[in-house]
């Protein structure tokens, strides 16, 4: 039998009150593509940030090629021959795409060299990048290319990727698998971690399957249906999100001729938005990432201010009061970077609670915070949306990504808003949580709410949506029913053919 390039054997992590991995055991060979599949908080990036050296094993050992490897930082996983491309981009918006390069590179050429070899390099894997262009200015599929080229230049034998897709447009997910393919026929490696079986079962050869930290299968995912696979990771079958179709009532929200300058250099301006939900409505809101979603939620939210009849909620302008005065109101939002926007990272579970939940769970009175209601507050939408956590006072920071996930948008559902607008409410989150936050959603509608999805996974808004728009460069396409819709009409929206309903239709 020939060595496989990394040997994991009986790898164990414990943080206080969790085990994140126990016992794990597995091999990669040489130029497998092999899948790292589990639900949020099964210990898929405890184990590959051991595997990087950000994180010691409390047990167990690692080989690399036979020998023993023990990385106790990630400049020794690199020189091993390791690299990783992030779930969350680490590049500087100011600086270009050479100097965002260089900046992770241990040993970086002078600036032109690198420059010269960032184009060699691009085009080589078919990911072609100008290393002058300002990293502000390109779009999220533009930055991946760059931590994937500072990644190539290092010439790794193992590769890493913590979600690479969850940014990317279709199109834009099949160069990636291209250029996936095209390492593996050299003879690298990739581990792969994504909640996109299909994907998984177009790309990966093998499959690990982790429940709670422990290895509880192995599979050829080319084998297996997506279905099975998501069964395999959760342990039983899986729930599909149903709904029940319900008469509209009256107009719960209304944006009429919304436009807002670029709050930054490298932001999107608003450009004439209408939008009308009515309770029971879900309006899905499509659209690349970078066209205006976040200036959408922040227009909707309060944090940008508008004209006050711009924004109107239940008949009542909003457009010129703050987030605080709308949620008064009932109108709630949750917002896409969980980590930084919609929870405080260092802040415990409870604190993150009476942030927004403050006015409407009365968590406050007469300037003092009620602490043990707070918390109480914070144990329900734990408890509600199955958030894996040892408790309350734990600090954002340390939950999984999709744990974080489900405690943000359940902290909004929980208070019952009569408008709710999500941006990616089911980013990063493995199958079963995600039905669980789309049939909460659906449940939202079903009360009586208006609901706005803002959401770059189209299979998404076709399963909740009542009708679907398309958001291009800060103009939103007029409205259409979801039923009968086809994923070419919607590509078409996408593209911008705003207005041009006889050719999409
Ligand atoms: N620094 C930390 N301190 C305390 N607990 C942690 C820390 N990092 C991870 N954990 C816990 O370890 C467990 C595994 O988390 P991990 O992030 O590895 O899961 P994951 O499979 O990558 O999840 P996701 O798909 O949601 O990203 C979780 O219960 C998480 O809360």
């Amino acid at each position: 039998m020939t060595t496989p390039l990394l040997s994991l054997q009986g790898l164990t992590k414990e943080y206080p009150g969790v085990v994140a991995n126990s016992d794990v055991t597995f091999d990669i060979g040489e130029g497998e593509v092999h899948a790292l599949l589990g639900e949020n908080g099964a210990g898929k990036s405890t184990l590959v940030k051991m595997i990087y050296g950000l994180v010691r094993p409390n047990a167990g050992t690692m080989r690399w090629r036979g020998e023993a490897y023990e990385p106790h930082a990630p400049a020794q996983a690199r020189a091993s021959g390791v690299a990783m491309v992030f779930q969350h981009f680490s590049l500087f918006d100011a600086m270009d795409v050479a100097e965002n390069v260089a900046l992770g590179m241990d040993n970086p050429p002078p600036i032109r060299e690198l420059a010269a070899k960032i184009t060699e390099v691009s085009n080589n894997y078919g990911l072609p990048l100008d290393p002058d262009r300002m990293v502000g200015d390109l779009s999220a599929g533009e930055r991946q290319r760059v931590e994937i080229i500072r990644c190539l230049l290092q010439d790794p034998q193992l590769l890493i990727m913590d979600e690479p897709t969850s940014v990317l447009t279709p199109q834009e997910v099949d160069i990636l698998f291209r250029t996936l393919r095209q390492l593996r026929a050299e003879g690298k490696s990739i581990l792969y971690i994504s909640h996109k079986l299909e994907e998984i079962r177009a790309l990966c050869e093998n499959a690990t399957v982790l429940r709670l930290g422990k290895v509880v299968g192995k599979a050829d995912p080319r084998q297996e249906s997506a279905r099975s696979l998501a069964e395999m990771m959760v342990g039983q079958v899986l729930h599909q999100p149903s709904r029940e179709a319900a008469a509209p009532g009256k107009t719960l929200l209304e944006v009429t001729n919304l436009s807002l300058p670029p709050q930054s250099a490298f932001g999107t301006s608003l450009k004439e938005i209408n939008i009308t939900v009515r309770a029971g409505e879900i309006l899905g809101i499509g659209g690349v990432a970078g066209n205006g979603q976040d200036e959408l939620l922040g227009a909707l939210s309060g944090e940008m201010r508008s004209a006050r009849e711009a924004v109107r909620m239940a008949g009542e302008p909003v457009g010129h009061i703050g987030p605080t005065a709308r949620r008064a109101l009932g109108l709630l939002c949750a917002p896409e970077e969980r980590l930084g926007h919609a929870a405080a990272p260092d802040m415990s579970l409870s604190e993150n609670a009476l942030l927004t939940g403050a006015y409407r769970e009365r968590l406050v009175k007469r300037g003092f915070v009620n602490w043990g209601k707070t918390r109480k507050f914070a144990e329900r939408v734990i408890e509600t949306f199955d958030v894996r956590t040892p408790g309350a006072h734990v600090a954002a920071r340390a939950l999984s990504g999709g744990n974080l996930q489900k405690f943000v948008i359940g902290r909004e559902i929980m208070q019952r808003p009569s408008v709710l607008v999500v941006n990616q409410p089911t980013w990063g989150v493995d199958a079963s949580a995600a039905a669980a936050i789309r049939q909460a959603l659906l449940d939202l509608a079903a009360a009586g709410a208006a609901v706005v999805v803002i959401s770059q996974d189209l299979d998404e808004i076709l399963e909740v949506a009542d009708s679907f728009a398309a958001l291009n460069a800060g103009r939103l396409s007029a409205p259409r029913p979801v039923q009968g819709l086809t994923m070419d009409q919607i590509g078409l929206l996408l593209g911008g053919a705003e207005g041009d309903s006889d050719a999409a239709a």
